[in-house]
């Protein structure tokens, strides 16, 4: 049984791939937070921007089977569109709770690329073609290669220097979104500087919560 928060069609907002239309599954459940407000300030992972509990969300629910889920994604991609390779990225909460090979096969033999944005604590079943890695502070990686590794900026645990050397094709940090929206854009300011320093690492804005879609 899959649990999904909630799908939706919209563009990447971040990353090497931001622009992208994408269909979006959001998975239910995190291992680093239960997604209670009254948690969160024991939690593993303190700064999370996302809703990922229980199933109600637009178009969230339960699905019994691969097939089923892949179905109701595929439901969500624009008919008609043969020149573009339909993507699907899988975020959450942790999508690596619930992502399995299976599922994984099922999309590509409806033409899926298979995208994962993960928080790098979980092994990756096999067959993922676009693999997105965000540390969190002290939670160690099991993961350490991949496409793009995503770095939350600044984190006091979680220097940028520590993730340097490791395996990903694309390096960018993404400031922290963080309220009120003062400090906000100091964590931008901090960002900018730090990939200016440093051009291994690219900026990655959240394109969707500046131009306003999901
Ligand atoms: C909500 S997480 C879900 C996927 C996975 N659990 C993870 O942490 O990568 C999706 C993306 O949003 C990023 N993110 C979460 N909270 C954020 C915040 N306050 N500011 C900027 N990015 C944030 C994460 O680092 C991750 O790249
Ligand atoms: N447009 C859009 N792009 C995204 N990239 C990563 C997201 C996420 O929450 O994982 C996200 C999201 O929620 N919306
Ligand atoms: S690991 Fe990801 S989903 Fe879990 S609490 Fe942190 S940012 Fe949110
Ligand atoms: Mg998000």
């Amino acid at each position: 049984m899959y649990h999904v928060k909630e799908a939706f069609y919209t563009l990447q907002g971040e990353g090497a791939q931001a622009g992208r239309a994408s269909v979006f599954c959001r998975f239910s459940g995190c291992n680093l937070w239960s997604g209670r407000e009254a948690d969160r300030a024991q939690a593993k992972c303190t700064f999370c921007d996302t809703d990922f509990i229980g199933t109600d969300g637009i178009n969230g629910g339960r699905f019994t089977s691969a097939a089923e889920l892949a179905a109701h994604i595929h439901a969500l991609w624009p008919q008609g569109a043969e020149k573009a390779v339909p993507y699907v990225v899988f975020t959450g909460g942790e999508p690596l709770l619930q992502l399995d090979s299976h599922l994984i096969a099922t999309l590509h033999d409806l033409g899926y690329e298979v995208a994962v944005e993960t928080n790098g604590t979980l092994l990756p079943p096999p067959g993922i073609d676009w693999l997105c890695v965000s540390p969190k502070g002290r939670n160690p990686l099991a993961i350490t290669r991949g496409n793009e590794l995503k770095l939350v900026y600044p984190q006091v645990d979680a220097p940028p220097e520590q993730f340097a050397d490791l395996a990903f094709d694309h390096f960018f940090l993404q400031p922290m979104d963080v309220s009120p929206l003062a400090l906000q854009t100091d964590t931008i300011v901090q960002a900018t500087d730090y990939c200016m320093a440093n051009p291994q690492w690219r900026l990655s804005l959240q394109m969707h919560k500046i131009a306003g879609f999901n």
